[in-house]
């Protein structure tokens, strides 16, 4: 490996470990051998592009394949296997009947390498730096207010009366009824502090709640509901606001995408589902492909940009970093 090619490797692009910088980490969640992977790449490219300061972990599921981690590996991101977590015997119709893999985001919390952490699932995509969400006060759960209004929400109270926490005057909720829903936030993304005592506090509640349609998310909620803070819909755009709440999205100022809306999964989209004909939806989802297209955000490339190099393997270049006497350094690769 040419010589200046491994110094300019050495540059301060995320090989050294940025000393000032506290344990912090972007973590997604991979299930299955199926095209999620493509989700991950895309947030990960998305990641580098935006410059964040801190890697991106990938908790896959055991059935997830070698090449998928290779994939992921030779992207920068760090792979950590996490064993499934299986909601108590039910009957429950979920949402989505693969919602049921969706519990084992669970694992997440026992990362305490990490004093704070930013789940992001593997169809979001970052447009803007996010890094200053990691600075919010200690001692809460942050994510996004989710919306009530799509089909996939019909099994519940407040849909059957057209009740929205994203419009809570347009329909006021009935003192028969009881108290309105508390505060409920969409789990595609959240900020969070690992801690072995939640984990297994989380996982010994788990067993003894029955299992809701929204899965982990409807468990999420009820778990935090005393310590949860909304923050602002930029950081997670749920796609179905676009045509449910447009009055609450200024798309221009939007950080984070998240395609959940059925038929927006940019690797997955052929334009054939309600509303995925819009302008809007169509432009995301090339802006999507866009970072996953551009070979220019590829790790290796990118590490050694400003120097003509050809992408590498990665292991190669780790093999030259060590003869250079640089392994020492070398810390997990950050995603950007
Ligand atoms: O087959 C699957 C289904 C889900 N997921 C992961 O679980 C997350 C939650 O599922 P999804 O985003 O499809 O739920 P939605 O937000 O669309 O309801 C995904 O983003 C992926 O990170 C996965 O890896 N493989
Ligand atoms: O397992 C339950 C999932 O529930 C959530 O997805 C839903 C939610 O956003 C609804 O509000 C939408 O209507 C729906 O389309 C969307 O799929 C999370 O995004 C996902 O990460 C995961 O927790
Ligand atoms: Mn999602």
């Amino acid at each position: 490996m040419a010589p200046e090619l491994v110094q300019a490797a050495l540059k301060p692009a995320g090989f050294t470990k940025p000393a000032s910088l506290p344990s912090r980490a972007y973590v997604t969640f991979l299930a299955g051998n199926g095209d999620y992977v493509k989700g991950v790449v895309g947030l990960a490219k998305g990641l580098r592009k935006v410059k964040t300061a801190y890697p991106l972990i990938v908790a896959v599921l055991p059935d997830v394949p070698e090449e998928h981690r290779r994939i992921l590996e030779s992207q920068g991101c760090i792979v950590r296997e996490i064993e499934p977590v299986y909601p108590p015997e039910n009957q429950t119709q979920f949402a989505m009947a693969y919602y049921v893999i969706n519990y084992s985001k669970l694992r997440i919390w026992e990362f305490v390498e990490y004093s704070k952490m930013m789940y992001l699932d593997g169809d979001i995509q970052v447009y803007d730096n996010i890094d200053h969400l990691f600075d919010l006060p200690d001692g809460h759960f942050y994510a996004v207010m989710d919306c009530f209004c799509e089909k996939t929400w019909s099994h519940t109270p407040q849909y059957k009366i057209g009740y929205c926490q994203q419009c809570p005057d347009k329909v006021n909720w009935p003192a028969e009824m009881g108290q309105p829903p508390s505060l409920y936030f969409n789990a595609g993304m959240f900020v969070f502090e690992p801690s072995i005592s939640t984990y297994h506090d989380l996982l010994k509640t788990l067993k003894v709640t029955p299992p809701t349609p929204f899965a982990e998310q409807d468990f999420l909620n009820m778990y935090f509901k005393d310590i949860y803070k909304p923050i602002p819909l930029v950081y997670n755009l749920v796609l179905a606001m676009l045509w449910r709440h447009p009055e609450n999205v200024e798309l221009e100022k939007v950080k984070v995408v998240h395609y959940c809306a059925a038929g927006s999964k940019p690797w997955r989209y052929t334009g054939k589902e309600e509303n995925m004909q819009r302008e809007d939806i169509k432009m995301l989802v090339e802006k999507w492909w866009g970072i996953y297209n551009d070979e220019s955000l590829d790790y290796v490339k990118f590490v050694a940009d400003g120097i003509d190099a050809e992408p590498v393997n990665l292991q190669t270049f780790i093999a030259a970093l060590s003869e250079a006497g640089a392994v020492q350094y070398v810390t997990a690769p950050s995603a950007a």
